[in-house]
C-alpha cells in the first residue's frame, strides 16, 4: 500500500505541474496575443502610409493585415514581412528614378526655351546658366520643384517681352514644332483625374491652327498643373517618410520584446499535453481499477515513463523552437534596422534638402523663399511692437561689365564675396538675401531715420572698398541701394516696391549711393 501512496502523490504533483505548465501556457498566449495586436497596429499604419504609392504593396500589405489575424505563429508571417520589405526598398529606388526622369524632363523643356529666338539676351544666359545647374542629379521633389518655378517664370518673361514688343506675333515654323512637342509630353504625363479636361481642351488647340499667344498659354497651364501635382506629392512623400519611421520603430519594439518572451508552436503543445493528460489520467484509472499490487506498480511505472518520455520530448520540442525561433527574429530584427536606417537616412537628407531650399546655392545666403519667410516674421514683429523696421534693395553697378570683360565664374566669384560682405556688415538681428542675379534684399529693424543712411552707406562704403583684382587689374566695384520703411497700414510688399523705385532712382543719379523714399 505504500507503494500505492507514493505513486498517488506522484501523480497529483505531476497534476499540479501540469496545470501550471497550462497556467504559464495561458499567459504566453495572451502575451502573444497583444503582441500581435500591435504588429497589426503596425501594418495597418504601414498600409495608409503606403497607400497609393504602389498597387503591389498596397496588395501586399492587405493580404499580411489580414493574414495576421488568423496566424497561430508569428513565424508564418515572416516570408509575407520579409516581401513587403523588399517591395519597400524597391519603392524608394522607384522614387529616385522617377526624380531622374523629372530632372531629363525639365532638360527637355529647357532646350524648348532655348529655342525661342525672340527671348531676350538677358533672359538666354540665365537660362543657359540654369541648364548648368540642372546638369546635378535632384535628390527629392524639394529639389525639383523651384526648378520648375524657374521655368515658369522664364516663359512668363518671354511672354511678356512678346506682348511689349507690340510686333504681330507670327506663326513660325518652330511654333509648330514647339506645339507639337509639347502635345507630346502631354501624351507621356500621367494627370489627375480633375484635370483631364483642361489637359484635353489644350490637346485639342494644339491638334488645330495654333496661335503664338495660345501656345504660350498652353504651356503655361501645362506647367501649372505640374506644379501642383508636384506640390501634392511633395507632401505625400514627406508623410509616407514619417509614417514608414514611425511603423518601423513601433514594429521594432515589437520585435525585440517577442524576443525575450519566448513564442511556442500552439498546436505541436496542445498535442503532447493531450498525450500528458491522457498518461495521468490512466495512472488515475490504473489506481481505481486494479486491486493486484504488483500489476498495479508494473502499470504506474509504465504510464511513469511513457509521461517522462512525454515531457522530455515536450522539452527537446521548446528547445527546437526557441532555437529556430531566435534564429528567424535575429534576421528579421536584423533586416528591420537596416530598413529603419535607410528610412532614416532619407528623412535626414530630405531635412538637409529643406535646409538648402533656403539657401541660395552660389553665395550661400538666404534665397528669395527664405526672404519671403523672413519678410512675414518681421512684418508680424512690426505690427506688434510698431518699431522701425527698413527695406533696402542693394544691386552691383555694371555687373554685366564684368561678366562681359572677365567672364562668368569671375561674376560668380564676386557675386560670392559682395554677398559675404554684405552678411558680414549686419547684426545678427538684421538679414540679407539673395533676391536674385546681382540684385540683394536687406531687412533691417529698429533703426531710426537718421541712422539707416549712415548704416546704408557704410554697407556700401564696405562693397566698395573690397580690392578686387581681375586679371592683373584693380577693379572697384559699386553697389545701388534704394531703402524704405515700413509706414502703418502698409503691406511689407508694399514697402518693397518702394525700395525698389528708390534703388531706380539711385541706379539714374549715376549708381554707387542710397536713396531713402520717405
Ligand atoms: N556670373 C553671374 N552673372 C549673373 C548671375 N545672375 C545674373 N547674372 C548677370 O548679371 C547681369 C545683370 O545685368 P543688368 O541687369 O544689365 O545690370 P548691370 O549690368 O548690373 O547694370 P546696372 O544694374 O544697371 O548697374 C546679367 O548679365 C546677368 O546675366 C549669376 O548668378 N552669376
Amino acid at each position: 500500500m505504500k507503494d500505492a501512496n507514493e505513486a498517488i502523490s506522484q501523480i497529483t504533483l505531476l497534476k499540479q505541474k501540469l496545470h501550471s505548465a497550462k497556467v504559464a501556457l495561458d499567459e504566453l498566449n495572451e502575451d502573444r496575443n497583444a503582441k500581435l495586436q500591435t504588429l497589426l497596429q503596425f501594418i495597418s499604419n504601414l498600409s495608409l502610409a503606403c497607400k497609393g504609392q504602389n498597387l503591389e504593396l498596397d496588395n501586399r500589405l492587405a493580404k499580411l493585415r489580414h493574414q495576421l489575424t488568423t496566424y497561430e505563429k508569428l513565424d508564418d508571417a515572416l516570408p509575407d514581412i520579409v516581401e513587403v520589405e523588399r517591395l519597400l526598398k524597391g519603392q524608394y529606388h522607384h522614387v529616385m528614378a522617377q526624380l531622374e526622369d523629372s530632372r531629363a524632363g525639365l532638360g527637355r523643356v529647357v532646350r524648348q526655351i532655348q529655342r525661342v529666338e525672340s527671348a531676350p539676351d538677358k533672359l538666354k544666359k540665365e537660362v543657359a546658366y540654369f541648364k548648368q545647374d540642372l546638369s546635378k542629379p535632384l535628390h527629392t521633389v524639394w529639389e525639383y520643384i523651384p526648378k520648375v518655378e524657374k521655368l515658369m517664370a522664364f516663359y512668363e518673361e518671354i511672354l511678356s517681352a512678346q506682348f511689349n514688343s507690340g510686333e504681330p506675333l507670327a506663326v513660325l515654323p518652330k511654333h509648330r514644332q514647339l506645339a507639337h512637342e509639347l502635345a507630346q509630353i502631354i501624351s507621356e504625363i500621367e494627370f489627375r483625374k480633375d484635370q483631364r479636361d483642361q489637359v484635353l481642351v489644350i490637346k485639342e488647340m494644339l491638334a488645330g491652327e495654333i496661335d503664338v499667344e495660345g501656345l504660350m498659354d498652353a504651356y503655361q497651364t501645362i506647367l501649372s498643373l505640374l506644379v501642383d501635382n508636384i506640390a501634392r506629392e511633395k507632401s505625400a512623400s514627406q508623410e509616407f517618410l514619417y509614417a514608414l519611421n514611425d511603423a518601423l520603430s513601433a514594429v521594432r519594439e515589437v520585435v525585440s520584446d517577442s524576443y525575450n518572451h519566448t513564442q511556442r508552436s500552439h498546436q505541436l503543445k496542445h498535442q503532447l499535453n493531450r498525450e500528458i493528460n491522457s498518461r495521468v489520467d490512466n495512472v488515475g484509472e490504473a489506481i481505481v481499477d486494479i486491486e493486484d499490487i504488483t500489476t498495479l506498480k508494473f502499470q504506474i511505472t509504465e504510464q511513469l515513463s511513457s509521461l517522462r518520455s512525454a515531457l522530455s520530448r515536450k522539452e527537446a520540442l521548446e528547445q527546437r523552437e526557441q532555437a529556430l525561433l531566435r534564429k528567424s527574429m535575429e534576421t528579421m530584427r536584423k533586416e528591420l534596422n537596416e530598413l529603419a536606417e535607410e528610412a532614416s537616412n532619407y528623412k535626414e537628407r530630405l531635412f538637409e534638402q529643406q535646409k538648402l531650399n533656403l539657401l541660395d546655392t552660389l553665395t550661400q545666403l538666404p534665397n528669395r523663399a527664405a526672404l519671403e519667410e523672413r519678410m512675414e516674421q518681421e512684418f508680424r514683429s512690426f505690427q506688434r511692437h510698431k518699431h522701425p523696421l527698413w527695406v533696402a534693395v542693394a544691386d552691383i553697378d555694371h555687373f554685366k561689365s564684368i561678366n562681359d570683360n572677365f567672364g562668368h565664374s569671375t561674376g560668380d566669384k564676386t557675386l560670392q564675396v559682395i554677398a559675404m560682405a554684405l552678411k558680414n556688415s549686419l547684426r545678427d538681428t538684421e538679414f540679407v538675401a539673395r533676391y536674385g542675379g546681382e540684385e540683394f534684399v536687406l531687412l533691417i529693424p529698429e533703426v531710426s531715420d537718421t541712422d539707416i543712411v549712415q548704416l546704408l552707406n557704410r554697407v556700401r562704403e564696405k562693397v566698395k572698398n573690397i580690392p578686387f583684382k581681375f586679371k592683373n587689374q584693380r577693379i572697384t566695384v559699386t553697389v545701388s541701394i534704394g531703402a524704405a520703411r515700413v509706414m502703418d497700414n502698409e503691406l511689407i510688399h508694399e514697402t518693397f516696391e518702394r525700395a525698389d523705385a528708390a534703388l531706380y532712382k539711385a541706379k539714374h543719379e549715376s549708381r554707387d549711393r542710397v536713396i531713402i523714399d520717405c
